[in-house]
């Protein structure tokens, strides 16, 4: 299993580049389907595994496609399938954007149900509710929901109960080849929002007020490929802007735009980070002691849920007592447990997290429960004393490029091991030679689980291996000549 090891103390410098946004990319990857002629070329294409299973969505519905140098071009001119399997769909719930598209394009699509997350349940309701609205028919079975509708979608008015992200985006992307005009009342305001209407302008649809509250979408009859360049990760920037403060740093953050992290940066100040926008980034200082402070996470352009988990890893070293507040996720306090394990002085009540902070954090062992809950136990432990080893980091490759390279660059004692089968299987053999591993058993056997322990029996030509190992079957189908076959499978 890949960890990441962090030996805390070092103060950060220098300067990070950040890298086009996963949750602009993903919608707008999932819309070049949209194109009936020529090729989209999408620029700042982060490398990522998210990025890598959307591509193979797109690829296992007839998209042709080439990713080289943070650039992929995508033809969907001949659209071969309508459906989303569930072996992506689960690494992913972002998959779920194809609906959208698919219904427009071919008047049919049939998705995995996306089904929860670490984070919470995530219904998708809404969206459902929208593709309804324009006229399609839903059905739901085998784990499967299916849309359907005769001719075109029809535009519609649609009132979003909560102002969802993936429904707005699904939603814009289906009403750009609908007939006549779909309204998205009580829509999300996130900067994705508005990099997705930039591109599907772009191609030749007519999306007006994205980044309001309110959104008119006039359907055309046909959108074609165009490039774009994506528009920064703000998530990933917050990040080091907490990396570089947790540290005592002074850090720029190339890249970075200020105006989508405003309810950060002014948490931050109010906190006594010193943060000054720059020509091309953000300036992060922090040399004087921290304070608490309370933050309360809300839509755009409120704090973001994204990064809470980062936050609170800074107010625990901020002196006093400070609350979070989780308004958009149930759920989203699964790194208070790791925190604990590195001393973290936490109590969580319901939606709400009491830190009494300005304490030492011990590094220890923790595990990333989502993506932002690794980076958090990054940032943590590059403040903690001692060695922190970060396991579940599957997670972490989910949005951050690079993230072990990029903190090491301005300084940090940081290492990552990738080690999936060092114990079993050695990784010259593993990739040469044609193992095969049986799994024997399982403990515990959650199907859905992402990293579970088992028992591999592990066979070669050349010899036999018989060994315990955690096997982190998420990735199996990426590592060739490896056939994992669980006995619940
Ligand atoms: C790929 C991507 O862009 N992911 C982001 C997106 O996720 P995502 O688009 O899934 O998040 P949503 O904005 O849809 O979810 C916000 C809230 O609405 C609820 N909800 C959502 C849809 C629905 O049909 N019914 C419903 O009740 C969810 O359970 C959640 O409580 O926005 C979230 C909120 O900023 C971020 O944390 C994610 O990083
Ligand atoms: C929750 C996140 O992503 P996703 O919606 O893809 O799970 C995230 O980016 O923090």
């Amino acid at each position: 299993m890949s960890k990441i090891i962090v030996r805390g103390g070092q103060r950060l410098s220098g300067n990070v580049r950040v890298s086009g946004a996963k949750n602009a990319v993903l919608p707008i990857l999932a819309a070049t389907l949209l194109a009936k002629e020529g090729e989209s070329v999408i620029s700042d294409v982060p490398f990522l595994d998210d990025v890598i299973t959307i591509q193979q969505v797109l690829s296992a519905l007839g998209g042709k496609l080439t990713y080289e140098k943070e650039t992929m071009r995508i033809s969907a001119q001949q659209l071969t399938s309508f459906e989303a399997p569930y072996e992506l769909v689960r690494k992913m719930r972002a998959s779920f954007l194809v609906m959208g598209p698919l219904l427009a394009r071919l008047g049919r699509a049939r998705i995995s149900l996306p089904g929860g997350c670490a984070i919470g349940t995530r219904p998708i309701d809404q969206h459902l509710k929208g593709f309804e609205a324009m006229g399609a028919e839903i059905i739901l079975g085998q784990g499967y929901i299916e849309a359907r509708t005769e001719g075109r979608l029809k535009g519609a008015k649609i009132y979003l109960d909560v102002a969802s992200v993936g429904a707005t985006e699904n939603i814009m992307m289906a009403a750009s080849l609908a007939q006549g005009t779909t309204t998205i009342e009580n829509a999300a305001k996130e900067p994705e929002i508005v990099d997705l209407a930039n591109y599907l302008n772009a191609m030749g649809a007519v999306v007006r007020g994205a980044g309001t509250g309110l959104i008119r979408i006039e359907g055309v009859e046909q959108l074609n490929g165009v490039a774009h360049t994506v528009i920064p990760d703000r998530v990933e920037a917050g990040t080091y802007m907490i990396a570089a403060a947790i540290t005592g740093g002074d850090v720029h953050i190339e890249g970075a735009i200020a105006d989508h992290l405003a309810p950060v940066i002014s948490k931050m100040q109010e906190m006594g980070v010193a943060i000054t926008e720059t020509d091309n980034g953000i300036q992060v200082n922090a040399s004087r002691k921290l304070k608490a402070v309370d933050v309360k996470t809300l839509p755009y352009p409120g704090f973001p849920t994204d990064m809470q988990s980062q936050m609170m890893a800074l107010l625990m070293v901020s002196e006093g007592t400070s609350i979070v507040t989780e308004t958009v996720f149930e759920n989203r306090y699964m790194h208070v447990e790791e925190f604990q394990r590195m001393s973290g002085q936490i109590k969580v009540e319901g939606r709400t997290a009491i830190i009494s902070g300005g304490f030492p954090l011990s590094g220890a062992k923790v595990c990333a429960t989502d993506l932002r809950a690794g980076a958090a136990l990054v940032c943590a432990a590059l403040f903690a004393d001692g060695e922190t080893e970060i396991s579940g980091i599957h997670h972490v490759d989910r949005g951050y490029v690079d993230i072990t390279g990029k903190l090491a660059s301005l300084g940090a004692d940081i290492m990552r091991i990738d080690s999936t089968d060092s114990t079993v299987l050695p990784q010259t053999e593993a990739y040469d030679s044609n193992y095969i591993a049986v799994v024997e058993s399982i403990e515990p056997a959650p199907v859905e689980a992402d990293v579970i322990i088992a028992a591999v029996a592990v066979e070669s030509a050349a010899d036999k291996l018989k060994e315990t190992a955690e096997y982190d079957f998420k990735r199996d189908k990426d590592i060739p000549r490896i056939k994992a076959q669980p006995t619940w499978a």
